[in-house]
């Protein structure tokens, strides 16, 4: 019987509690939004298959609780992930403050050469804005990942971001497996752009 699915890859979502990485996950894997918001406990995850440059990816993706309380249980799901995204609010400074706590939460737990990428959500909600677009690319830059706003209410740019991650583990983890070519194995991602522009609603 035909394999149903190319390459499996583990993602993972982080970032503050209420930041919507549970919205992001729903709006992706199924294509819907909630208002209520029911704060995650511990870890769930759920799946998507993608077709990325004629290949089946199933992509499973970790949604972890942001509360501090569940640390333990989530920095336990960093290993196995190919994949971390890390979420703020546009709307929040804090949340995106603790995008440098993340990030080293990523180092101290993560496998190395894990493919990062940047999510501010919520661009809907641009009267309310905290975090200036033009900071979040630099510190997107200074990582070497890459930057999307997103809005998981309205649908903005959360497939882009999903499938450019899982398009670079792809090519990072084909570049692997054909050792012959000139790169290196385990380049860091250039600083890169994000994808199109958050639309207002
Ligand atoms: N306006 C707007 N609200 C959003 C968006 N994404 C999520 N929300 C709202 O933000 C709240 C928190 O969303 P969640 O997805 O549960 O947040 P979370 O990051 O998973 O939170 P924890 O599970 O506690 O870590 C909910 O009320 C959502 O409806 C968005 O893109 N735009």
């Amino acid at each position: 019987m035909a394999k149903a699915y190319d390459h499996l890859f583990k993602l993972l979502l982080i970032g503050d509690s209420g930041v919507g990485k549970t919205c992001l996950i729903i709006r992706f894997a199924e294509d819907n939004f909630t208002s209520t918001y029911i704060s995650t406990i511990g870890i769930d995850f759920k799946i998507r298959t993608v077709d990325i440059d004629g290949k089946k990816i199933k992509l499973q993706v970790w949604d972890t609780a942001g509360q501090e309380r569940f640390k333990t249980i989530t920095t336990a799901y960093y290993r196995g992930a190919v994949g971390i995204i890390l979420v703020y609010d546009i709307t929040d400074a804090k949340s995106f403050e603790n995008i440098q706590n993340w990030m080293k939460s990523i180092k101290e737990n993560a496998s190395a050469g894990v493919e990062r990428l940047l999510i501010g959500n919520k661009c809907d909600m641009e009267a309310k804005r905290k975090v200036q677009r033009d900071e979040a690319e630099k510190l997107a830059k200074e990582h070497g990942i890459r930057f999307f706003e997103t809005s998981a209410k309205s649908s903005v740019n959360v497939e882009e971001a999903f499938s450019t991650l899982a398009r670079d583990i792809l090519q990072k983890s084909s570049r692997k497996a054909a050792p012959s070519s000139n790169r290196p194995l385990l380049e860091s991602s250039p600083p890169r752009k994000a994808g199109g522009k958050c639309s207002l609603v």
